[in-house]
């Protein structure tokens, strides 16, 4: 189905909007009229302009407080709708949104509100418009999309229909499934927005907090499905009042808006095949069966480094890639991979960032199939010269520029380390660690939106709900996301100090902070973890005293805890034990965990400890880089 966005969504100039809505793939706009009454251009040449952009002015909006007025408010009311479909005849468009009245005057009455849309419906067709009503689900009288078709029904004229908004059905509580009663033919428009669930006043959290079908907690899904059961193939129309986009960069943002439509409509036809969505087949979501690899970009003077790390980290170097210099590291079912070869996208990672994760390759269950799913929904596929005879591993840009590869079981996949690596040196030992456990990547506050929606809509996965992070030095948010055995926790920094905030600066953008391995057993991993070196982190022994206290541990295990600095949670499924290195330079560690049972977290009750641990460990705030 055709897409359109509402020029609130995007900050920015109306020209610069409009650059980002069409290089997001978008067919149509909604107007908003403070954008076009705050740009210097006549209507003429901003129909001409969005034209140019091989756009459609899909709705003007929005005309407020019409229906239901005594006299002399209801004849200046059709003087100034007179008006503006003047206006729209110029701009190009001939469908203008009328939201449900707020009006001091109004005196609502179904019949009166009827009669008076249907003596507009006839001005309309004077100047070639149609008018669709929507219900605001804090109208006066008219806050419900039941009421608002009743009005419509009655309304009985051809330029006059309704018009559904997900935020004002779902936010007001409306059933959704009440849509499907409506004739499809009667809806003229349809506008999508999702929210985060959090108890608050209709207008504020409208105005402020909405956000694209899939971020948010609201049924959208079922919402554009009750709206597809109409038989309604009009617009899908995005409309998101949010604080973060209207200063986050526009290209961003329409990119997100296109992708979450795309997705959503997806959602649709495989929740109800009946449905009929003109959307091209793509494959289905599917979970990731396991991170097959990780990859550092560094450089010849910084791989010591690294390389230490990872020997004290019980990680053996056990082959070099057949042409770059890629050395293989590992342990368990772990591959760590350290490139520092000179050219490729490896270097232009380290030349962004420093030393960094530049590259997640993950085992699914059909590489081409997840690619295929990935570009569908907007992703850029990222590919590089390879040489004779390796493998073309399907590969895609991810969250903040970083690259993903898909690997499966298949030929010639499977063979990854067969073909493109050669074996060295001796078999690992290693110190207990078995797989990873999650990734972490760190990335400013008003980026969190966008990775979540990356993950869950490519991937089979799901969200946990956002966490409060306490740095001594500001919140840090936390939303973990699960698919299959990948789990990521995104980190997004509101304060700058933060020690995620300072690993953004630092590393010059948001990427992968600490990866956590995992252990079946914490204690005899941290015992040879000691043995090797690895810089482990201090607990305070405050902490113990509290841990042992909060969840009445007996004294062997605190001791034990307390000795190994390894930090305890629980919660109804079972145990947690985490340990964690010190921070390098730029705010990179490593966490290694054991769950017991079926512990579902990620230690969150322990991270402000284990934060102002890490801070006295690194330089203060403020101070440069070495
Ligand atoms: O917040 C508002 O006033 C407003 C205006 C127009 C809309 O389409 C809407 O959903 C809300
Ligand atoms: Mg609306």
């Amino acid at each position: 189905m055709k897409t359109s966005i509402a020029t609130v969504s995007l900050s920015g100039t109306l020209p610069e909007k409009l650059a980002a809505i069409a290089a997001a793939g978008f067919d149509g706009i909604e107007i908003f009229e403070q954008d076009f009454i705050a740009s210097d251009f006549s209507p003429a040449e901003v129909g001409r302009m969005v034209r140019d952009h091989g756009l459609e002015i899909t709705l003007f909006q929005p005309f407020r407080d019409f229906e239901g007025l005594p006299e002399p408010h209801r004849a200046r009311a059709f003087g100034r709708a007179a008006r503006k479909f003047e206006l729209m005849n110029q701009l190009g468009t001939d469908l203008v949104l009328f939201c449900s009245s707020l009006h001091p005057a109004a005196m609502g009455g179904i019949d009166r509100m009827a009669a008076d849309f249907n003596e507009l419906g006839d001005l309309a067709a004077q100047y070639g418009v149609r008018v669709g009503f929507e219900a605001l689900c804090w109208g006066r009288f008219i806050n419900d999309h039941r009421d608002a078709w009743e009005v419509v029904r009655r309304a009985d004229h051809p330029n006059i229909g309704l018009i559904l908004d997900s935020f004002h059905t779902l936010g007001g509580k409306v059933d959704p499934d009440s849509i499907r009663s409506i004739p499809g033919d009667r809806i003229f428009f349809v506008q999508l927005a999702d929210a985060p669930a959090v108890d608050m006043d209709l207008l504020y959290w409208s105005r402020h907090f909405r956000n694209m079908p899939g971020e948010g907690d609201l049924d959208v899904p079922r919402f554009m499905r009750a709206v597809l059961a109409t038989g309604y193939d009009g617009w899908l129309s995005l409309e998101i009042f949010n604080d973060q986009f209207r200063s986050g960069l526009p290209r961003l943002v329409a990119l997100d808006g296109h992708r979450s439509l795309i997705g959503l409509q997806d959602h649709a036809r495989r929740a109800e095949p009946a449905l009929s969505v003109d959307l091209p087949e793509f494959p289905a979501p599917a979970p990731v069966d396991q991170v097959e690899f990780i990859e550092f970009a560094t450089s010849e003077d910084e791989a010591p480094g690294l390389n230490a790390l990872l020997t004290a980290t019980g990680f053996t170097a056990t082959g070099k890639h057949v042409s770059k210099s890629v050395t293989r590291w590992r342990q368990g079912d772990v591959n760590l991979l350290v490139n520092t070869d000179a050219r490729g996208f490896g270097r232009t990672a380290y030349m962004a960032h420093g030393t960094t994760v530049s590259e997640i390759g993950l085992n699914v269950p059909d590489a081409k199939a997840s690619f295929d799913r990935a570009t569908a929904l907007l992703a850029q596929p990222h590919g590089e010269g390879i040489g004779a005879g390796e493998l073309q591993i399907p590969g895609i840009r991810g969250i903040s520029g970083s690259v993903i590869r898909f690997l499966d079981e298949k030929p010639d996949l499977a063979r990854i380390w067969d073909v493109d690596f050669q074996p060295e040196g001796p078999a690992p030992v290693g110190a207990g660690i078995t797989g990873i456990d999650h990734l972490a990547q760190t990335m400013p506050y008003d980026e969190m939106l966008s990775a979540s929606l990356f993950y869950t809509e490519i991937f089979d996965a799901r969200k946990s709900p956002m966490v409060d992070v306490i740095d001594p030095d500001g919140l840090v948010r936390s939303q973990a996301i699960e698919s299959g055995r990948m789990r990521v926790t995104l980190n997004g920094a509101e304060a700058r100090r933060t020690l995620a905030g300072r690993f953004i600066e630092d590393s010059l953008g948001s990427s992968v902070q600490h990866i956590a391995f995992a252990t079946a057993d914490i204690f005899a991993t941290a015992k040879a973890l000691a043995d090797l070196g690895f810089p482990v982190l201090r607990i305070g022994a405050n902490y113990y005293d509290d841990v042992a206290a909060r969840f009445g541990l007996d004294a062997g295990l605190t001791d034990r805890l307390r000795q190994f600095n390894v930090m305890y949670d629980e919660d109804a499924g079972g145990q947690f034990f985490q340990l964690y290195s010190v921070p390098s330079e730029d705010g990179f560690f490593f966490e290694i965990v054991q769950r017991q049972g079926n512990y579902r977290g990620y230690g969150a009750p322990n991270a402000p400890f284990r934060i102002a641990a890490q801070k006295r460990t690194s330089r203060p705030a403020g101070m440069p880089r070495a």
